[in-house]
């Protein structure tokens, strides 16, 4: 799938308008489905922010919740493919088609070719939302395209549709667009069975990471406290099963003894402090700190040895959700830019978890596959190299540097750290040895993990030393 779906620029769809004469909604839950498809495809918003609060405030529960979830964040997952099939159907271009039509064609698409939802009334329930929301001139197209897409399964349609190259195949068939499964490829260096592995994982609802604070509560009692278990690589780590609630209802987590975080990003900020120092380690930094998760975890740990932690944000908000998770830490929490926070240097161990394009998590948010272009790539990779090129200037001679993304892009991993490694002179050191217990982590020096082969985002973890 090469395309970005989208809609035309600047259009919006017309907003629905609940007022006299409107007929009772009858089919709650296609109907928020369809709503939160529309609000991420014309607002830009996600899906896993506006589902929950719709599910709310029309008291959705039961059957129609999980209804309501499943068409809602499989549409948003498969729109790209979706839009394929619906454009092979359609005798005029999507381009040309109402952006509210196209919505509910994409939700009616979704549900013939990957539910068991019976075809008649997939049709019948998608016609009858185009009738509710834009009268009937629309219902016989709709119709019509919805009953082209049913003479085949999803199968049949790919095998008609989908590129013949490795990659272009594996896309099409775990709805991925092109370039996101190109760059698993070449970080997996497979275009074989592990690369449909690694994409389809994206498709799996993840876990609920929780991290005790150290300090504060083991993992144990952790997991005894909340009904989770011990996680299998970090030491402070809890798995909950996936759809166990609401984790923010959980007394450790509203007393701040304990944190939602996946394990990897865990596993990334323990390397860091993991690696052997000669001379002082009392003064750490994190450089791109918001919202706080790893800020806490290393404020904690260096709590405990008697250190200070200098927490660098941009974003004032983020920035003050930081001075939150850390409060009681030896933390100090600075609004600067990390390229030039205006820091003392000489700082013993550093953190950079830079911006990046979040393709490690993409199994989080429904619809971010096709929201990330490949041009975003370089603007991102050019800040990485900044943050890093800072963290060493900023750390003393001997001293450690973590750079780390949510993304196993070789442009934003290996590709940021090569290029800055060679320009500084400074050293890049194995870091598989800092994830002790981790099985399957290649052939270093950086370390890759993967959802599909450790069950945590795919975070990418180099250490440096200046
Ligand atoms: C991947 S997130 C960090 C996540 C955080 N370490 C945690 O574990 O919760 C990257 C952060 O860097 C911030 N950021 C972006 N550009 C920055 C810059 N030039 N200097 C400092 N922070 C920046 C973003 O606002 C964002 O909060």
């Amino acid at each position: 799938m090469n395309r970005r779906p989208s809609r035309p620029p600047g259009s919006r769809p017309p907003r629905r308008v609940d007022g006299p004469g409107r007929p009772p909604v009858e089919d709650p839950a296609r109907r928020a489905a369809l709503d939160v498809v529309r609000a991420v495809r014309a607002d830009d918003a996600y899906a896993n922010l506006v589902l929950p609060k719709l599910l709310r405030e029309r008291r959705l529960s039961g059957r129609d919740a999980a209804l309501a979830t499943e068409l809602a964040y499989g549409t948003c997952r498969a729109w790209g493919m979706l839009e394929e099939v619906l454009e092979a159907c359609s005798d005029r271009p999507l381009s040309k088609v109402e952006p509210a039509v196209l919505d509910a064609l994409l939700l009616g698409a979704y549900q013939l070719l990957r539910t068991r939802i019976p075809a008649h009334a997939a049709v019948a329930a998608t016609v009858d939302l185009v009738r509710a929301d834009s009268g009937s001139r629309a219902t016989g197209f709709v119709n019509a395209v919805l009953r082209r897409v049913a003479e085949h399964d999803e199968k049949t349609w790919l095998d008609k549709l989908a590129p013949q190259d490795p990659v272009g195949g594996i896309a099409a068939r775990t709805a991925h667009p092109r370039w996101i499964a190109r760059a698993f490829a070449d970080a997996l260096g497979t275009t074989g069975d592990e690369l449909t592995a690694a994409l389809r994982a994206d498709d799996e609802r993840p876990a609920v990471h929780l991290v005790a604070r150290p300090g504060e509560l083991t993992a144990e009692e952790l997991a005894a406290l909340t009904g989770g278990d011990p996680a299998p690589y970090s030491p402070y780590g809890v798995r909950m099963e996936a759809g166990s609630g609401d984790p923010g209802d959980l007394p450790p987590i509203k007393e701040n003894l304990a944190g939602v975080q996946d394990e990897g990003s865990q596993l990334c900020a323990l390397a860091l402090t993991r690696v052997p120092l000669e001379g002082p380690d009392a003064r750490w930094l994190d450089l791109c700190a918001g919202p706080g998760g790893k800020a806490a975890m290393l404020g904690a740990l260096i709590g405990i040895s008697g250190g200070t932690l200098d927490a660098v944000e941009q974003a004032p908000h983020r920035a003050r959700l930081i001075e939150r998770v850390t409060a009681g830490m030896p933390v100090t929490v600075h609004v600067a830019d990390g390229r030039d926070p205006g820091l003392e240097p000489g700082f013993d161990r550093v953190l950079v978890d830079a911006p990046c394009t979040g393709l490690g998590a993409l199994r989080r948010r429904p619809e971010a596959r096709w929201r990330r272009l490949p041009s975003d790539v370089g603007d991102l990779t050019k800040l990485q190299r900044e943050l890093l090129t800072s963290a060493l200037e900023l750390v003393r001679p001997g001293g450690v540097v973590a750079y780390v993304v949510c993304s196993p892009h070789l442009a934003e991993t290996e590709g940021v750290v090569g290029d800055v490694v060679r320009k500084t002179g400074a050293t890049q050191i194995d870091a598989r040895e800092f994830f002790p217990g981790v099985p399957d982590l290649g052939t270093g020096p950086g370390v890759q993990l993967w959802p599909h082969r450790h069950g945590t985002d795919a975070m990418f973890c180099a250490l440096v030393r200046r």
